[in-house]
């Protein structure tokens, strides 16, 4: 009864815990997280109101492990043009790279999106919702679902993880075929791991020079190393491009 419901639980003695939210897709858990400075979750994830009422304080982080299949449904709705759509492999960092870029320091995710991540993140210029489908075998099947819909790729690889590069490349070049005017981001992330590839190599693994005739096509080499630390100048430049990219085209 309570799901989609979000809001300060009250502990009694008067003070407020953390915020808190409730998924209003179903999924299981309750999903609360930290404060940051500038995010909220998306509002069509959410019950009515919760938007409104995040919009007013100071914005919050929250991560939902929801289901994939409920995500077509919600987005099938009106006016979510300002989408991003964060893909690759299971692995590369896709949702790590997200809360960093979220809160501007260090985050690494403990565990795999087994569905879908939805982060909204203001910036003074723009707003990004950024939607990452977890990078399993079983989920990548959803990814081309939600390319129509979208701005801008953002793709993630594990510049160190060298035996799946060729993977890595067959399913962005099989993605972004059909759609030869769709901006990409490439982030090569990693950049910390002793072995990982240049950016160099990154872009000869990829084949990038196949895919950006057309296309605004980028190329940024990452890392997520130390949890609390600030973020690496290379993903503030994915931040401040992506920012740009999707004023541009919206
Ligand atoms: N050393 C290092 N580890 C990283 C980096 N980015 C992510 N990781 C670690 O790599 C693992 C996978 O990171 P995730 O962010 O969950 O990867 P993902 O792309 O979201 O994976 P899926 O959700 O399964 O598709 C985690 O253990 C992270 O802590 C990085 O830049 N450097
Ligand atoms: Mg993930």
């Amino acid at each position: 009864a309570d799901r989609g419901k979000a809001g300060n639980k009250s502990r009694g003695d008067g003070s407020r815990e953390r915020e808190w939210g409730e998924c209003s897709n179903g999924c299981a858990e309750t999903v609360a997280s930290r404060t940051s400075e500038n995010l909220v979750f998306p509002a069509w994830h959410w019950a009515p109101g919760w938007r409104r009422e995040q919009r007013s304080g100071p914005a919050k982080l929250y991560s939902c492990p929801g289901r994939v299949n409920v995500v077509p449904l919600a987005l099938q709705g009106k006016g979510h043009s300002k989408q991003i759509l964060v893909l690759g492999l299971d692995g590369a960092g896709k949702t790590s790279i997200l809360h960093s870029l979220a809160i501007n320091h260090v985050k690494r995710s403990v565990a795999p999106t087994e569905g879908f991540n939805a982060i909204c993140i203001y910036t003074e210029e723009s707003q990004m919702d950024f939607l990452e489908i977890g990078g399993s075998e079983s989920l990548r099947s959803y990814w081309k679902m939600y390319l129509p819909k979208v701005l801008l790729l953002v793709y993630v690889v594990d510049s160190a993880d060298h035996a799946r590069l060729p993977m890595a490349k067959q399913l962005l070049h099989q993605l972004i075929q059909n759609n030869s005017t769709l901006p990409v981001v490439v982030l090569a992330n990693k950049q910390d791991l002793k072995g990982a590839y240049c950016i160099t190599d990154i872009h000869d693994a990829l084949a990038l020079s196949d895919i950006g005739d057309e296309r605004k096509m980028f190329l940024i080499g990452t890392h997520v190393a130390e949890d609390g630390s600030e973020i690496s100048s290379g993903m503030k430049d994915a931040k401040e491009l992506i920012g740009q990219l999707v004023l541009e085209t919206q």
